[in-house]
C-alpha cells in the first residue's frame, strides 16, 4: 500500500478573473472548490491510476469534513488524524498569470504528532510512505524524525517538500525527491543556467542519500537522474488550464508505476504531471494515458 502523508491539507479554492484589481471589488462567475495539500493530490493520481492508496495527516473544522467526505466519495482511502482548528483555505487566484495564497493551517501538537507516529509504526516493510508539502511551524524538523522511523523499520519513502526540510531526510535514502527548478536552486545555492549545472545539482543531492532525483521544469518538461541514468523528458504538447498538483501528479505517476520498469515510471511521471496542467482541476486517468504515448525520453550522454 502506498501511504501519503499530508500534514497540511487544503481547501483550493480555485478563482478565475479575466482582470483582477488590487483594492477594488472584483467578481468571478468561474469559482471552483477542490481537496488540496501535495500528499492529497497524490493519492488522487495514485486512484486515477488504479493504485491502492491511504491518505494520512491531520484535518480539522468544516474544511476537513470536507476533504474527508469528498476523498470518501471517490473511493480514494483516507486515515486522517483529527485536530483542533480548521483545515486552511488556499486561494488560486487564476488571471493571466497563477497566483497562489496558502494558509498557514491549524497547529499539530505533540499528542497529534505521537498519533501519526503510531500510524506509521503499525506499516511494514511491503508499504511505501510519501511525505508532501509543508509542515506547522512547531515541527519543522519533523520529516527529518519520521524518515528515520520509517527508515529503522525498513519501510521505504519518498519525498516532495524543500529546503533544510527536504536535504534532512537524505541521510534515510529518499526512494524518490521531486525538487522543482527553483527548490532545487534554493537548495544548492546557486542559479542553475545549464542542463548540465542541473544534472549536478542533482548530483549532489544523490551523493547525499537520495536514490531518484526528478528535477520537474514546468512547461520544460523534466530531468531525471539517478546513479545510473540521466534522462530528459520535453512535456507533450497542450494548453495550460492549472499547474496546480502538476508536481504531485509527477511523483504519483512515478511510484505509481514502480515495478514497471524505470522507462514506464517516468513516462507516466511527465504524462500525468501534464495532464494536470491541461486540466481543470488534477488529470482523470483518461488524460494521463492520452500523453503517455508522447512522452519522449531523451537519454543524456554521461555528463564529464
Ligand atoms: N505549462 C506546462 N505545460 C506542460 N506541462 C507542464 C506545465 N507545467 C507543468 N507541467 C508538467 O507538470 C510537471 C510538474 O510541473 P512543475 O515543474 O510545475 O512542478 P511543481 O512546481 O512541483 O508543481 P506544483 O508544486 O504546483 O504541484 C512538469 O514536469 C510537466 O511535466
Ligand atoms: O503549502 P504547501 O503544502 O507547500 O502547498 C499546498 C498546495 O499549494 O500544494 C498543492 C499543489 O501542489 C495544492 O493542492 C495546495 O494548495
Amino acid at each position: 500500500m502506498i501511504y501519503t502523508v499530508t500534514f497540511n491539507p487544503s481547501v483550493d479554492y480555485v478563482v478565475r478573473l479575466k482582470e483582477f484589481e488590487m483594492g477594488a471589488l472584483n467578481r468571478s462567475s468561474d469559482t471552483a472548490k477542490y481537496t488540496g495539500g501535495k500528499g492529497i493530490n497524490v493519492s488522487r493520481i495514485l486512484n486515477e491510476l488504479g493504485v491502492e492508496t491511504t491518505a494520512l495527516g491531520f484535518v480539522g473544522g468544516f474544511t476537513g469534513d470536507f476533504i474527508e467526505s469528498t476523498l470518501s466519495k471517490s473511493g480514494i482511502k483516507n486515515d486522517f488524524l483529527r485536530v483542533e482548528g480548521d483545515t486552511r483555505i488556499n486561494v488560486k487566484l487564476k488571471t493571466d498569470e497563477e497566483t497562489e495564497i496558502n494558509g498557514a493551517g491549524p497547529i499539530i501538537t505533540d499528542d497529534d504528532l505521537a498519533k501519526l507516529e503510531d500510524q506509521l509504526k503499525s506499516l511494514n516493510e511491503s508499504d511505501h510512505v510519501v511525505f508532501a508539502g509543508s509542515v506547522p511551524s512547531n515541527h519543522k524538523d519533523v520529516y527529518e524524525f519520521l524518515s528515520s522511523l520509517l527508515h529503522e523499520r525498513n519501510i521505504g519513502f519518498s519525498i516532495d517538500t524543500e529546503g533544510q526540510k527536504l536535504v534532512s531526510t537524505l541521510k534515510y535514502h529518499p526512494y524518490l525527491i521531486k525538487p522543482n527548478d527553483v527548490e532545487l536552486e534554493e537548495i544548492v545555492g546557486c542559479k542553475l543556467s545549464t542542463q548540465e549545472e542541473r544534472i549536478n545539482a542533482c548530483r549532489e543531492l544523490l551523493a547525499q542519500g537520495a536514490s531518484n532525483v526528478l528535477l520537474t521544469l514546468g512547461s520544460g518538461g523534466a530531468l531525471f537522474v539517478n546513479t545510473d541514468t540521466v534522462y530528459h523528458m520535453p512535456s507533450p504538447p497542450g494548453t495550460l488550464k492549472n499547474s496546480v498538483g502538476a508536481g504531485d501528479s509527477t511523483v504519483a505517476g512515478f511510484i505509481g508505476k514502480k515495478g514497471s520498469g524505470l522507462e514506464a515510471q517516468l513516462r507516466y511521471a511527465v504524462a500525468s504531471g501534464s495532464a494536470t496542467a491541461f486540466n481543470d482541476d488534477l488529470a482523470k486517468r483518461a488524460d494521463i494515458e492520452r500523453l503517455v504515448g508522447k512522452i519522449e525520453l531523451q537519454s543524456i550522454e554521461e555528463v564529464k
